[in-house]
């Protein structure tokens, strides 16, 4: 199946957080973006985050299935250097103090690897690993023990360590091989047997002539050149890459890059690297060995009805296919169809070679002894030397004379190396023959279940996909091993190994088990079983002895296998110097021959002045382009500071309106701080005129106090005289009786007025009693109100008047009853005397009549107030006293003026006369005029 070798970019995190980046990637569009604009479209677009399990799973499973399928699988690391190369491959190490999840692509394949094996119990594997690496074109094993086998993820990471602390930093490059031997009965009781090989490639950062080599076969590959064509043995590396790119692998390249600014030419040189390979397309294949699919048991025996139909069937099935074959090679001939068809058909074809062949083997095979029947015969690869390639052919033509003397060496060192290896295996012989005499060894090859069968024959046939139980190198190694191999073992050594297979092939045990049998049935039957005894030990000895030899063997194949490849290291070597020694011949040839053909020294001047010229224009394009780059450096650089710059603004346009707006906001402030200390200055000089005011009113409050107090004494004198006249002569007249009720009544109404006054003067309420608060309003009657209503609406004459009057008409009323008083009191005492009077008159009669009137003695006090009396006299004044009682219980109690509403008065300077008369039970104020 032709499969385009796939392409992931990983960008290597910036060292310095958010600094700049010259090359970004979109992981959902799949596409790298450079910093001028230039998109590339790869089959992964890694992010620059991205971590070691994103990466691994984002197409590392694919392949690890078609690794476990049998087929063979490849990852190549472009990079520059220190963009996370060995990082991505390996990790950062296998130290302890490194976490697991960032292992590399590596030890996760080794992990999944035998994960999945380990669900797998019904397949036999072997598993291989090797870890080499190239430097100046020479290989280095950097495990030192070639292909290493590792039963368990244990073992693997073991040798992981060890290379990882083995391996050579430098300029190198780096190839990690893991080879895979499996077998397994499938459902069907088909035996499957494959082999695959998956290499990890790390490229060297820096330009090297391997690098040089793989690029030109990258680029040959793209221009349509067919892999049969390209000579990948020009170096080590593209021997070693030759499935790989235009080989047999899925292949994936990952192209590790930087995004530093700096970095961003190399950068590029990657990337379009990488999109080349993008045009290289593998045929990826199982890798089935000759006895894949053969049954190893039927699930069902056909029904014997059905043999004949499948003889036909096959017959029929036969002769379609040749039909097919004469058609297809027909086609070939006529080159009529595409080159996708071709590819097709020449494919058909080959399969049906490979059947034909296995068929025809098959059947040679079973004419032949037993003894011959140790394997298939190995299958040779179709790129084999044993049809050499026109290159080979040129190559030889062309080089012979320099390189005779390498080739010389060559054999010198292939004659040693025959010479050791025809020893080793002669004493090894020897050993085996003195002590095996002629015993079956077969038992030790297939006593081990692990192992599988092993390489023993040569090869002699081409055949491409198709592998030789015991082969577990791949692709180029694979194919100069087994080139060695051919010419490594001497026909001496073959017929040993034929003439031992021989020996342990003769059925010595089964002769003397035969006789043995006959000797039971003779007499000598103890002597026998001595034999027997003895003969078995020595068997059995023979046995231990035999696989102790098959060990020694398999090591001494081990170790011819590690020869063969110094060999071919050796032989490479010859090689490629022999091919740069016939490159330097044949250009010293072209010299000579150019030398030879000048035709004008004119016409060489001027391309030397124009190449010269090609030179400095070259040389000025760079420098153009330099400062260009200078130039968009400085550009960003200014393109950046001017964002700063823009931000800066922002920021203080943001600064400075803040700040418009705290100054308004004090401003304000300031405004209402002023209004408000305004307004108290206002009313501070308001409480000043006040205080002036105050200060004149109360002057005014305290000269109108002492005019009070005058008045008030000589009120008071007129008083005092006057009542100092009533007491010479017991009596005054009325208006002297009045005037001192005037004067009392004045006396009492400044008293009121000095108080009030005094209030005022304090600052405290005039009067709580007098003020018209809230409680008295609520406590006044409907009656009360109206007139307080009325009073407020008075003028202040009006009221200076109305007080007048009734100040005349208190004083009236007083005199009225101090007039009343006086009758009271006359009354009084002339009820004494009366009552003196009606107890003399009682006693009298009592003296008198002292039986007949004896039941009003106890009612003396009922017959007084009755007014009942036995004397006449007595009676009479009984009468009238009693007349005098009922008139006094009649009269109605003189109405008392509270003293409150007297002091509400105002105090009149200049009075108003008036006079008050009482009618009946009314009080007549008449104002007088004055004076
Ligand atoms: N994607 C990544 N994430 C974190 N660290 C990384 C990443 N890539 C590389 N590194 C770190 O960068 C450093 C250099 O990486 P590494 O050695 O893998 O580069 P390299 O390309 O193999 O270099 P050289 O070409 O010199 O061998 C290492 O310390 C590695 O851990």
């Amino acid at each position: 199946m032709d499969i385009p070798v796939q392409i992931a970019v990983r960008l290597k995190p910036p060292g310095i957080a958010d600094s700049l980046q010259c090359i970004f990637s979109n992981p959902v569009t799949q596409i790298v973006i450079t910093e001028s604009g230039q998109t590339f479209h790869v089959n992964r677009a890694l992010p620059v985050d991205c971590t070691q399990v994103h990466l691994f799973n984002s197409f590392m499973i694919p392949q690890i299935n078609c690794f476990l399928d049998g087929c063979d699988t490849s990852v190549v690391v472009f990079g520059q250097s220190k963009s996370g190369k060995t990082y991505t491959l390996f990790g950062p190490g296998f130290e302890c103090i490194h976490s697991e999840c960032d292992q590399g692509i590596v030890p996760r394949f080794l992990s999944e690897i035998f994960h999945k094996l380990s669900q797998m119990p019904e397949r036999e594997f072997i598993l291989h690993i090797t870890w080499m690496q190239v430097i100046n074109n020479n290989i280095f094993d950097v495990l030192g023990g070639g292909l290493v086998r590792c039963c368990n993820i244990e073992e693997a990471f073991q040798y992981l360590q060890l290379g990882w602390r083995q391996r050579c930093h430098g300029n190198n490059h780096t190839v990690f091989t893991v080879s895979m031997e499996q077998k397994w009965v499938g459902t069907n009781g088909v035996l499957n047997h494959r082999m695959s090989t998956a290499s990890f490639c790390e490229l060297a950062a820096y330009p090297e002539p391997g690098l040089f080599a793989l690029e030109n076969i990258i680029k040959e590959l793209i221009a349509g050149n067919p892999p049969k064509q390209i000579n990948y043995d020009r170096c080590i590396l593209t021997a070693m890459l030759r499935d790989s790119f235009g080989g047999r692998a899925f292949t994936w390249v990952i192209g590790c890059i930087s995004t530093e600014p700096e970095e961003y030419q190399d950068t590029l040189k990657i990337l379009n690297l990488c999109l080349c390979c993008r045009g290289i397309k593998n045929f990826v294949t199982v890798n089935l060995f000759a006895d894949n699919n053969t049954p190893v048991y039927s699930e069902k025996t056909l029904p014997s009805d059905n043999a004949f139909n499948l003889q036909f069937a096959t017959a029929q099935w036969i002769k379609l296919v040749s039909n097919a074959e004469g058609l297809f090679n027909k086609i070939l001939q006529s080159k009529s169809v595409s080159d996708a068809d071709m590819s097709q058909v020449s494919e058909w074809l080959f399969l049906k070679a490979e059947c034909d062949e296995c068929l025809n083997n098959d059947i040679s095979v079973d004419n032949k002894e037993a003894n011959t029947k140790q394997g298939l015969p190995r299958i040779a690869e179709d790129t084999e030397p044993s049809e050499p390639s026109e290159s080979d052919v040129e190559s030889d033509s062309e080089d012979s004379d320099s390189e005779t003397v390498f080739q010389d060496k060559v054999e010198k060192m292939m004659e040693y190396f025959r010479e050791k290896n025809d020893q080793l295996f002669a004493d090894r012989c020897e050993d085996y023959l003195n002590h095996i005499d002629s015993d079956d060894i077969t038992i030790s090859e297939t006593s081990g279940s692990q192992s599988l069968p092993i390489l023993t024959s040569q090869s002699n046939s081409g055949r491409r996909r198709t592998i030789q139980p015991g082969e577990s190198l791949s692709g180029a190694q694979l194919e100069l091993l087994r080139k060695v191999a051919a010419n490594a073992i001497s026909p001496e050594s073959q017929k040993i190994i034929i003439e031992s297979h021989k020996k342990e092939i003769d059925p010595e045990p089964k002769l003397i088990e035969r006789e043995l049998l006959k000797m039971i049935d003779s007499p000598k039957t103890n002597e026998i079983c001595k034999k027997y005894k003895i003969t078995k030990e020595k068997y059995g000895q023979k046995q231990i002895l035999a696989r102790k030899l098959s060990k020694e063997i398999s090591t001494s194949q081990s170790q011819l296998k590690e020869l063969i490849n110094l060999c071919i290291s050796k032989k490479r070597l010859i090689d490629d110097l022999g091919k740069s020694i016939s490159n330097n011949t044949r250009s010293k040839t072209y010299t000579e021959k150019s030398e030879s053909n000048l035709i004008d020294i004119d016409a060489i001047k001027e391309i030397k002045r124009h190449e010269t010229n090609v030179k400095t224009y070259k040389k000025q394009i760079d420098q153009i382009k330099r400062q260009i780059k200078k130039d968009e450096k400085r550009k960003n650089t200014l393109d950046v500071e001017l964002l700063k710059d823009k931000l800066k603004l922002d920021e203080l346009s943001e600064t400075s309106v803040e700040i418009k707006d705290k100054k308004v906001h004090t401003i304000k402030h300031f405004t209402n701080r002023i209004t408000q200390l305004d307004s108290i200055l206002k009313e501070k000089a308001n409480d000043l005129a006040n205080l002036e005011l105050s200060r004149e009113k109360e002057l005014m409050l305290r000269k109108e106090i002492k005019n009070l107090r005058k008045t008030r004494e000589c009120l008071h004198e007129q008083r005092c005289s006057l009542g100092h006249k009533r007491k010479l002569y017991k009596s005054l007249s009325d208006s002297e009786e009045r005037k001192i009720l005037e004067c009392e009544e004045a006396i009492e109404a400044i008293d009121t007025a000095i108080e009030y006054k005094n209030n005022l003067i304090c600052g405290r309420s005039p009067s709580a009693s007098l003020s018209d608060s809230q409680d008295n309003k609520d406590s006044r009657n409907r009656g009360e109100q109206m007139l307080m209503a009325r009073l407020d609406k008075l003028s202040h004459d009006e009221i200076k008047t109305l007080l007048y009057r009734y100040f005349q008409k208190v004083v009236d009323l007083r005199g009225a009853c101090a007039a009343l008083e006086a009758s009271a009191s006359a009354a009084v005492e002339e009820a004494t005397t009366w009552r003196a009077r009606a107890a003399a008159a009682w006693r009298h009669a009592q003296r008198s009549r002292p039986t007949t009137n004896r039941c009003l003695v106890g009612n003396m006090d009922r017959a007084l107030s009755l007014g009942l009396t036995t004397d006449s006299e007595t009676s009479d004044d009984a009468m009238r006293l009693m007349d005098r009682m009922r008139q006094f219980a009649r009269c109605p109690p003189v109405p008392v003026i509270p003293s409150q509403n007297l002091r509400q008065l105002m105090p009149a300077t200049h009075l108003p006369a008036a006079k008050v008369t009482k009618e009946k039970n009314k009080l007549v104020i008449v104002q007088q005029k004055k004076h």
